[in-house]
């Protein structure tokens, strides 16, 4: 079910936590919403479950306008940060229950359950109380219970948000899978810029209550609109004007760089550099520089195995170049 927004606004007193926001979200699509703290992701989440009312704009699910509609009336799978389980079920039961209270057949809720437990993983720990899990099966039991009455739309807020970063990573790809198996519409809101790049099939960048832009993540990383949206999506410095992102610049201990850049029209130039600090980040080596030229501070990544070649350490002079850069829509 594709999920329309047109012209959202929400505000409190005079702030504008949704500032005429419009965006179309496509059916059986990954969405997230991506932004820093503050920037209207949950209040537009809560806008489409029908938690919140919007001052005004529409809401359409599968081209119906849903805005005045209840959320029951709207279909919606939800989960938040914080999941709320039923403490005195057991795993199985707590996904069970929307079923039940929908008064489903016992044979079909079995089946269901059974189905739902095989794919969030959860089927060994089936008889078990909420409190007897760890803080990842929480979280894949809320997925699933949210999943059991088949909804059209999954809404997640920061699901994995209180989670540590090892089982967020290992959730971000079972979520990844779990979405090409079931793929009902879901939007995620996250402010981790990696948590979106892992597993979005589109992202809207939100920033002070309106949307900065909307892509897949190769659009908004290689072609973002703007610096917002650039830096926002992983770290970029300034090189000789250039944004460039740390993993674009080649470091060599001579100015003969070897290393042509893909795009001569947004070329950086060989830059003189002193190497301010080297930090080890285990299989790559970040390397913080100071360019001769302008004084700037930029930011190179290279492979262990080229920093064990070439043994930077802190005030050594070098060489830099950036061999790619994003091109800002305004270029
Ligand atoms: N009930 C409320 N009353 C007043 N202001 C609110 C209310 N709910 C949200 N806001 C404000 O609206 C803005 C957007 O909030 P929202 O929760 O949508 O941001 P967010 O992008 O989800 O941020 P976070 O990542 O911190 O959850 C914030 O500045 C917040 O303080």
């Amino acid at each position: 079910m594709s999920i329309s927004v047109r012209g959202a606004n929400k505000h409190y007193g005079d702030f504008a936590a949704l500032d005429d926001v419009s965006i179309d979200i496509p059916a059986g699509s990954l969405t997230s919403l991506l932004g820093p703290s503050g920037s209207g992701k949950s209040t537009l989440l809560r806008a489409i479950a029908g938690l919140d009312s919007l001052d005004s704009g529409v809401i359409e699910i599968n081209g119906r306008d849903v805005s005045k509609a209840s959320p029951q009336q709207r279909d919606i799978g939800f989960v938040f940060q914080h999941y709320a389980a039923f403490k005195h079920m057991t795993v199985r039961e707590n996904i069970a229950f929307g079923l039940k209270i929908r008064k489903r057949p016992k044979a079909e809720v079995d089946k269901k359950v059974d189905d739902l437990l095989e794919i969030v993983g959860l089927g060994f720990v089936q008889r078990r109380y909420p409190a007897q899990l760890s803080g990842g099966q929480r979280q894949r039991m809320a997925l699933a219970r949210a999943l059991a009455v088949d909804p059209q739309v999954l809404l997640l807020d920061e699901p994995f948000g209180a989670l540590d970063a090892k089982v967020r990573d290992d959730l971000r790809r079972w979520l990844r899978q779990l979405h090409e198996e079931v793929h009902v519409t879901t939007v995620l809101v996250t402010h981790d810029q990696q948590e979106a790049l892992d597993v979005s099939d589109r992202i809207a960048v939100l920033n002070k209550g309106r949307i900065e832009q909307v892509g897949t993540p190769d659009d908004l990383y290689d072609r973002p609109d703007n610096v917002f949206v650039a830096s926002f999506l992983g770290s970029v410095s300034r090189l000789n004007g250039q944004l460039v992102r740390p993993h674009d610049i080649r470091i060599a201990r001579t100015p003969e760089m070897t290393y042509p850049p893909t795009d001569v029209t947004l070329d950086t130039g060989v830059v003189r550099a002193t190497v301010k600090r080297v930090v080890n980040l285990g299989f790559e080596t970040r390397i913080e520089l100071i360019a001769a030229n302008t004084g700037e501070e930029f930011i190179a990544q290279i492979t262990r195995g080229d920093q064990n070649a070439m043994e930077l350490s802190a005030g050594q002079t070098v060489y830099a170049r950036a061999t790619a850069v994003p091109h800002l829509a305004a270029d």
